[in-house]
């Protein structure tokens, strides 16, 4: 594109008003400070950089925030009861999907509810979530608008972004844990008497070491790689990040050629890290963020190892492509591909319906 053409553009796009994240919104968030604790001045400021493709601000702020509430039932400061907790989450998010999807592969939605806050929310709003996809924009157990309320009930100088996900004690609404990296293996080790009797064994004694070093393994190459490429500010980085993804995808390519899953004949919580990436890959990633040297569909194990675990009710259940899709295309620009808003056709995604060939592995 020429110089001109491009300003042109840019030009352009400065006018669109992109307030439509939610544009039936009947809540007028910019007067509640309990909605959006963080309105104001800086905010403002915020916004206005994003809309001029400030994205040096925007990495700064949404740069991986260490997760502020950790309390645990593995070590008895949080008792296992069943009705006492809700898991909020976004199904746009793959970390949060992490968890949903464990909670019913676990068969423990019977004992913890979920509730699912909007992949969009209201133009000048950072950091926080809402509700706006429930009736009268409310969580129908927490009764709360916006994640914030149960993040400052539980710390009332709470002044960062409120993530997902949040598991949140439904009496006193507060969160207790929101740390995408250990509630698996919480839910997995202290919830055992809940689980359904066909439940598998996420995390094994004697697989623990493993899991755990590859699960750093696949956050660092895959998880989050694909984040740092979409968001790399310059040609050596992004390439950096591009690189350690396919190459990490290659090795597991050869890995899932000798087995169905990625630690044998069972899954385990690595494979819903995994899992919660690849279903995002071929319609997020490679397209959005330029992660696109392969498609996850061009290598045979992969491919079909995902769609195996699609064809499981817990995986398939927690995914939404149409979330995925508003929230990655409409809202979540990256310098890679900030041009345009338009919500691509493709890939096609019946062919998540077609047969898989891992059965050979039984
Ligand atoms: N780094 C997060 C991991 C979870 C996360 O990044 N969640 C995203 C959604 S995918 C979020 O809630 N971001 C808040 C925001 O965008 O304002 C954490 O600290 O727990």
């Amino acid at each position: 594109m020429t110089k001109i053409k491009e300003a042109a553009l840019e030009s352009e796009l400065t006018k669109i008003d992109v307030t439509e994240e939610l544009a039936a919104c009947p809540i007028d968030f910019s007067k509640s400070q309990v909605a959006n604790p963080r309105a104001g001045q800086k905010q403002k400021e915020y916004n206005n950089g994003l809309s001029k493709s400030n994205f040096n601000e925007r990495k700064k702020y949404e740069a991986n925030q260490e997760p502020q509430f950790n309390q645990l039932f593995t070590d008895g400061t949080l008792p296992v009861k069943p009705g006492k907790y809700r898991l909020i989450w976004s199904k746009h998010c793959p970390w949060a999907t992490r968890i949903a999807i464990a909670i019913d592969l676990l068969g423990l939605n019977t004992v913890i509810s979920k509730g699912v806050v909007d992949p969009l929310r209201p133009a000048g709003v950072v950091g926080d979530w809402f509700f706006t996809l429930d009736a009268n924009n409310e969580d129908p157990v927490l009764h709360t608008h916006a994640l914030s309320e149960s993040y400052l009930r539980a710390d009332p100088t709470y002044k960062l972004r409120t993530t997902v996900p949040a598991l949140v004690e439904i009496e006193t609404g507060k969160v207790v844990n929101n740390n995408y990296n250990t509630l698996n293996t919480e839910l997995a080790l202290a919830w055992k008497k809940y689980q359904s009797a066909t439940a598998p064994d996420i995390y094994p004694v004697q697989l623990r070491a493993d899991i755990d070093a590859l699960n750093q393994i696949i956050y660092t190459d895959v998880n989050a790689a694909v984040n740092e490429a979409g968001l790399a500010r310059s040609q050596a980085d992004y390439e950096k990040y591009y690189e350690r993804v396919f190459n990490r995808l290659d090795w597991l390519e050869q890995r899932l050629s000798k087995q169905r899953y990625l630690f044998g004949k069972q899954i385990t919580d690595t494979d819903i890290r995994l899992f919660v990436t690849l279903v995002r890959f071929d319609t997020v990633f490679y397209q959005k963020y330029y992660v696109n040297k392969k498609r996850l569909v061009d290598y045979p194990n992969l491919w079909n190892y995902a769609k195996d675990l699609y064809t499981v009710p817990a995986f398939k259940n927690n995914t939404d492509f149409d979330a995925i899709k508003k929230r990655f295309y409409q809202v979540d620009h990256t310098p890679v591909s900030d041009l345009t808003r338009i919500i691509p056709k493709g890939p096609d995604l019946s062919i998540w319906e077609e047969p898989n060939d891992r059965k050979r592995f039984e």
